[in-house]
């Protein structure tokens, strides 16, 4: 039988690719790999042996020029060495072929400055928002509670009913569109999929630290119209089981951390779909 097959890229500054892989495996992809950026572009990886691309977090080019904006360039001009094609080509082959991209942290703003989200009427490769520096204007390091969207068409989320609890660890997540058009598409086509809340899970809040960034109307998660493209700056894949959490040895948990969900949902819509 044919192989849900997950790749999570590495190199110029990621730091959660054991995590991610991890989640993957846990989550019931049959083959995950973690590949460096270097691999692919010699083409000795291709995109195309796998269903579900993640792009991890970390300080990719050590956040110069603004978190994931040299590996933006590089992921949109690049050229594969012995391939007669850019690596954008892989990409753009990737999406249309109905596979998934999940983008956490420097991933999400790695995908946002690419225009890979939040790519309204699929207007790929063409920026409409951007993550930028915290309102607080330090580096956050907390837990925060993430209200979900149960009419977005995210295929990451089926099954969240009320919303998840998961770190968040940034500089720059302060999500920003290019107008109010944007914006309006975003919420009219449900595409906010997360967005920071309290503990009840009930609104959304500008109110910090609970928003910790102050991103436009609190988004945490986007993605696009498919729901197949994601992007968040929490990180799922940092609590996958319960002593993951900050409270584990004083509060009854149970043994399955929020962020698997959500891994288990891409491998069940690649086993669907994909195979
Ligand atoms: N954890 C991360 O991926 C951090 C992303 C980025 N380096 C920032 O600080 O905003």
């Amino acid at each position: 039988m044919a192989k849900a097959r997950a790749i999570v890229i590495t190199g110029n500054g990621t730091n959660c690719e054991m995590e991610a892989a991890h989640a993957c495996r846990l989550g019931g992809f049959d083959e995950t790999v973690i590949a460096h950026i270097s691999d692919i572009l010699t083409g000795e990886v291709r995109l195309d042996e796998f269903h579900f691309l993640n792009l991890t977090g970390g300080f990719l080019d050590g956040d110069d020029l603004g978190s994931a904006k040299a590996q933006a360039n590089r992921f949109r001009y690049a050229r594969i060495n012995d391939l007669k094609e850019h690596l954008i080509d892989q990409i753009m082959r990737f999406i249309d072929a109905g596979k998934l991209i999940l983008g956490v942290c420097n991933g999400f703003q790695l995908m946002t400055k690419m225009g890979l989200l939040p790519a309204i009427d699929g207007a790929y490769l063409t920026q409409t928002a951007t993550l930028t520096f915290n309102d607080c204007g330090r580096f956050q390091d907390r837990w925060v509670y993430l209200k979900v969207d149960p009419a977005s068409p995210s295929i990451y989320t089926r099954g969240v009913d009320r919303g998840l609890y998961l770190p968040i660890r940034h500089g720059e997540g302060k999500f920003v569109v290019d107008g109010p058009a944007t914006l309006a598409a975003i919420e009219g086509k449900h595409l906010a999929v997360f967005t920071y809340s309290d503990a009840t899970y009930s609104a959304p809040t500008m109110e910090f630290p609970l928003n910790p960034n102050g991103s436009v109307n609190a988004i945490a998660a986007v993605c696009n119209e498919s729901g197949r493209l994601m992007g968040m700056m929490p990180h799922p894949e940092a609590f996958l089981h319960r002593t993951n959490h900050p409270r584990w040895t004083r509060e009854e948990l149970p043994e399955e951390g929020d962020g698997l969900v959500l891994f288990r949902n891409a491998a069940a819509y690649v086993k669907a779909n994909l195979l």
